[in-house]
């Protein structure tokens, strides 16, 4: 098979809490195995289903600090009352190694990373619900969260809608094999992109050579 050299790129994902990025980040992570997932840190107290170092890395307060304080973080932001970051090191050697990572951030987090040395290697998706009401009906549902805390995420919720024209791509999560197939789409054209095959002009040199 062709290799060609590559700049590898982050999908972020982000939606209002319930709209299921988590379900679509698994779901496409699982549809191709060469995906990476970007694991955050948290302080956010960990779910019963929840698998420190495979969903978060749950860390203290203190440990969230110092690895602000050490630069550790690409970007970080207080979600709900909680910190989360996204630890700088698995990214960098990912993106250069070629391959693609997967990534769930909320809207600071996404604007902090359109903003860093990485902007370039960003293409942003932004995941709506088809309503406010399924939206209530996915987080009720979801059955992780006390009533207060689902009445709080669904307080948010209009807040965090507000950030979607930052977003490259809009997707309405309806249906999640339609969805599915929406991000697969994304990711291929994304590859695609000259900018992002770093060895075309010695591929093409050498196929020139005959
Ligand atoms: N900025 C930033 N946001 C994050 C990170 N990890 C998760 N988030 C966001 O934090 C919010 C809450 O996440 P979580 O507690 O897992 O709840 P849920 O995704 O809404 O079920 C979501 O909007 C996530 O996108 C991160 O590393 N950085
Ligand atoms: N397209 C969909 N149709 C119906 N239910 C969905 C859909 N996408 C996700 N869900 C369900 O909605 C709930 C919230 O989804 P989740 O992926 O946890 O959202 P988020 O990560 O955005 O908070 C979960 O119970 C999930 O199974």
């Amino acid at each position: 098979m062709v290799e060609i050299s590559r700049r590898g790129f982050i999908i972020v994902l982000s939606s209002p809490s319930g709209a299921g990025k988590t379900t679509l980040t698994r779901k496409l992570l699982e549809s191709d195995p060469s995906l990476a997932l970007s694991i955050s840190v948290t302080t956010r107290p960990r779910r019963p289903n929840e698998i420190d170092g495979v969903h978060y890395h749950f860390i203290s307060q203190a440990r969230f600090a110092e690895m602000v304080a050490a630069g550790d973080l690409l970007e970080y932001a207080t979600v709900f009352g909680n910190s989360y970051g996204t630890p700088r090191e698995p990214v960098e050697r990912e993106l250069t190694a070629g391959r693609v990572i997967v990534s769930d951030l909320d809207w600071q987090g996404t604007q902090q990373l359109g903003q860093s040395t990485l902007a370039a290697d960003v293409v942003s998706i932004f995941i709506l619900p088809p309503s406010v009401d399924e939206l209530e009906r996915r987080l009720t549902a979801r059955n992780q969260d006390s009533p207060d805390v689902v009445r709080h995420r669904m307080d948010k919720a209009r807040d965090e809608m507000s950030h979607w024209p930052e977003y490259e791509y809009v997707l309405v999560n309806n249906d999640v094999a339609q969805s599915l197939a929406a991000l697969q789409a994304i990711v291929a054209a994304e590859r695609a992109k000259r900018k992002r095959q770093t060895g075309l002009v010695d591929f093409v040199r050498r196929i020139s050579q005959r």
